[in-house]
């Protein structure tokens, strides 16, 4: 099948068993599937299997729960975590920013450019500052000021406008709000931070400083899930440059935002993909 563009996604992690990449295939090819990406992963610590397969229907007759049916007797028999994506429209995504744009930036200009693979819904921000740029992009700006006694009510607004934009995941571009543990639970797999070090170096805030005063020569960023543990969430992406003495604190700020707006475009793209799946803190993502 010459040019076809998959519009569905499978992926599943159960415990990894012998005949199980051939049985999930064979159903896909059985009920009129054509396979266009496989890939598989045998976790050796845990014994489990991470698989994701990206297919036309053929039959053009089948919903995501449609193909969900067909493995509804594979997912009792491996206890498995088996999820169908349709991805004939982009994954819709809202982003947060504080007062530093270059993340948000470089992710709208490459949405507008047609090369990231989601729907940019809105921004929203506790700070007024990106608001000229994202409306210019044509986008709808937030303004959610905070205080510590406005919190609950200011993450309520996030969580409403989440809904409203009908959105599947929210992108923290350098907010600097620590999102509260309900946060936490309600975006579960579905919020993504850029952290501005290598993790697990330099948790918390200014880590340039912290970078700069251990006289690092590598420094980076670190695209990770959100969890109540700040800065400890699974790992996504990570990206790195070399400095050394002769570099300024001031210079290690300019140099790790291009590391931090390619750690978490490519986090983006891959978790917009369905190319990232969990394994407890860690991940496994099918480049
Ligand atoms: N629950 C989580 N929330 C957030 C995380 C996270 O990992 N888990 N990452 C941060 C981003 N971040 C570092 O990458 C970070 C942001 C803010 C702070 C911080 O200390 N903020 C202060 C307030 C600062 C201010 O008002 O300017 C605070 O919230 O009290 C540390 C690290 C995003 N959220």
């Amino acid at each position: 099948m010459k040019n076809a563009k998959a519009n569905y996604i499978l992926t599943i992690t159960c415990p990894d068993v012998a005949g199980l990449v051939a049985e999930v295939s064979s159903l896909l090819a059985k009920n009129g599937a054509f396979i266009l990406e496989a890939n598989h992963h045998n976790e050796l610590t845990s014994g489990r299997a991470f698989l994701r397969f990206a297919f036309v229907d053929q039959t053009e007759g089948h919903s995501a729960d449609g193909w969900r049916a067909h493995y509804q007797p594979l997912i009792a028999r491996y206890q498995a975590d088996l999820k169908i994506y349709d991805i004939s429209q982009p994954m819709k995504v809202m982003i947060a920013v504080s007062k530093f744009g270059h993340c948000l930036q470089d992710l709208i200009h490459r949405w507008k450019a047609g090369i990231l693979p989601v729907e940019i819904c809105g921004v929203v921000s506790n700070h007024e500052d990106m608001r000229s740029f994202v409306e210019w992009a044509g986008l709808p700006f937030h303004h959610l000021p905070i205080t510590k006694d406005t919190k609950p009510q200011q993450e309520q607004q996030i969580r409403d406008l989440f809904k409203s934009y009908d959105a599947e995941l929210l992108i923290l571009a350098r907010y600097m709000q620590i999102l509260s543990a309900e946060m936490c639970q309600d975006f579960d797999g579905k919020a993504i931070n850029i952290h501005h070090s290598f993790l697990p170096s330099f948790k918390g805030a200014r880590p340039y400083s912290q970078a700069h005063a251990k006289g690092v020569k590598i420094i980076g960023a670190t695209a990770h899930y959100v969890t109540t543990n700040l800065d400890e969430g699974p790992i996504i992406e990570q990206a790195v440059e070399r400095v050394d003495h002769s570099v300024s604190v001031e210079e290690f700020v300019t140099i790790g935002r291009e590391t931090e707006t390619v750690a978490l475009t490519r986090a983006v793209r891959w978790h917009g993909e369905r190319r990232v799946l969990l394994d407890g803190p860690r991940t496994v993502i099918f480049k």
